[in-house]
């Protein structure tokens, strides 16, 4: 618990002053005010929790928390839990989604196993195992409250390492078969919005298996209990490892004033047990994509920010957050390289 209060005893608000001269550098570059819109909206909010005007996201790192579920038991996701295992292995051979989009923009992919169900040998994981996975949150609480914790500093430390070694901009994913449920729990747990709003298909399960996976979350809550303002209660109840993983990188994150990105379901679920814990963290997170997942906009509605992209996308991994790093390199790109009307003026005068 001490590395938590410490973490979240270090977070601080934005540097206004630094998002003021933002906007006004912004407002003197070769164009009219305002005209890049959320390009702009991001390079002043860059500027805010780097207190650095003109801030670089050249050193970007995803990471991919994974974990397992005891709730896949139910029958809530179209596939075996041993599949979590089997994409570790395709995300340590460079061969998943997040793999081919990571490239793309230059991130570097961390693997974090904090709770799979099976042992997975090889160098290039990061080992941070609080347990081989969640018990079934229908039938009492996934985890404890210690292992809540553990798997929230087990994030902290993480992204730590990561920030200690140059790292600028960090991506949250995940791995888990079976993680939409407990992350429709959560948001659930956090509001007043019906099942029906809530609760989607996941990785595709069908209309019959949609309304088993609505009554093993109403089961889940029954039997749990969980305190809506107790943001460790919550994920001890109905969990995920991976859950707690991404909150963990979100706060130690922000305590080290570097933005990250949200992903989809999972990664917006992580980002409401971040908020909770402490609310100004949703100031250092930066949206990506709307996941097809009902929930996900309702998140984002939660947490105060809107998504950037719409591409419907429901893959996790945190393929939207990598896509999304694109848009914040672009803006820093505007900020840095831009010239300023009277750079322009002076240069069309020596011209002719
Ligand atoms: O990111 C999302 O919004 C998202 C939506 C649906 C599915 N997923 C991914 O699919 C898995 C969870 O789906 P499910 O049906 O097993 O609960 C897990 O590995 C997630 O990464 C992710
Ligand atoms: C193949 C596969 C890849 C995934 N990546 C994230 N969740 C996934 C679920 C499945 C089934």
């Amino acid at each position: 618990m001490e590395l938590l209060k410490e973490t979240i005893a270090k977070i601080d608000s934005l540097d206004e002053k630094k998002m003021d001269e933002a906007q006004a550098r912004l407002d003197s570059l070769t164009k009219p005010p305002g005209s890049l819109g959320k390009l702009e909206e991001i390079a002043i909010k860059l500027a805010g929790i780097t207190e650095d005007l003109f801030a670089k996201v050249d050193q970007k790192v995803h990471v991919v928390m994974a974990g397992d579920h005891g709730v896949v038991e139910e029958g809530v996701s179209t596939v075996p839990q041993a599949v979590t295992t089997q994409m570790v292995y395709n995300f340590l051979n460079e061969g998943a989604a997040v793999n081919a989009l990571a490239n793309q923009v230059g991130a570097e992919v961390t693997i974090v196993d904090i709770g799979v169900a099976s042992e997975i040998e090889s160098e290039k994981l990061v080992v941070k195992k609080v347990k081989p996975g969640t018990n079934n949150l229908a039938k009492g609480p996934a985890m404890t409250k210690q292992e809540a914790i553990a798997s929230i500093e087990a994030g902290i430390e993480v992204v730590q390492d990561l920030i200690d070694n140059g790292a600028n901009l960090i991506g949250t994913g995940e791995m888990g078969i079976g993680n939409t449920t407990p992350s429709s729990a959560i948001l659930t747990i956090m509001t007043d919005l019906s099942l029906d709003e809530t609760v989607g298909y996941g990785t595709g399960i069908n209309d019959e298996q949609l309304k088993k996976k609505k009554e093993i979350i109403k089961e889940a809550l029954e039997v749990n209990q969980p305190q809506e303002d107790d943001a460790l209660d919550i994920l001890a109840k109905v969990g995920g490892l991976e859950i707690g993983g991404i909150a963990g990188v979100m706060l130690g994150a922000t305590a080290n004033q570097t933005p990250v990105m949200i992903d989809g379901l999972i990664s917006g679920a992580a980002a409401l047990i971040a908020q909770k814990l402490e609310p100004q963290v949703t100031n250092y997170l930066i949206p990506s994509h709307k996941s097809v997942e009902p929930g996900h906009i309702r998140m984002y509605e939660l947490l105060g920010l809107e998504p950037m992209l719409d591409m419907d996308m429901r893959l996790g991994e945190g393929t939207g957050a990598v896509l999304g790093m694109n848009l914040v390199e672009a803006a820093t790109r505007i900020i840095n390289d831009m010239a300023t009307l009277e750079e322009a003026e002076v240069e069309a005068n020596k011209a002719g």
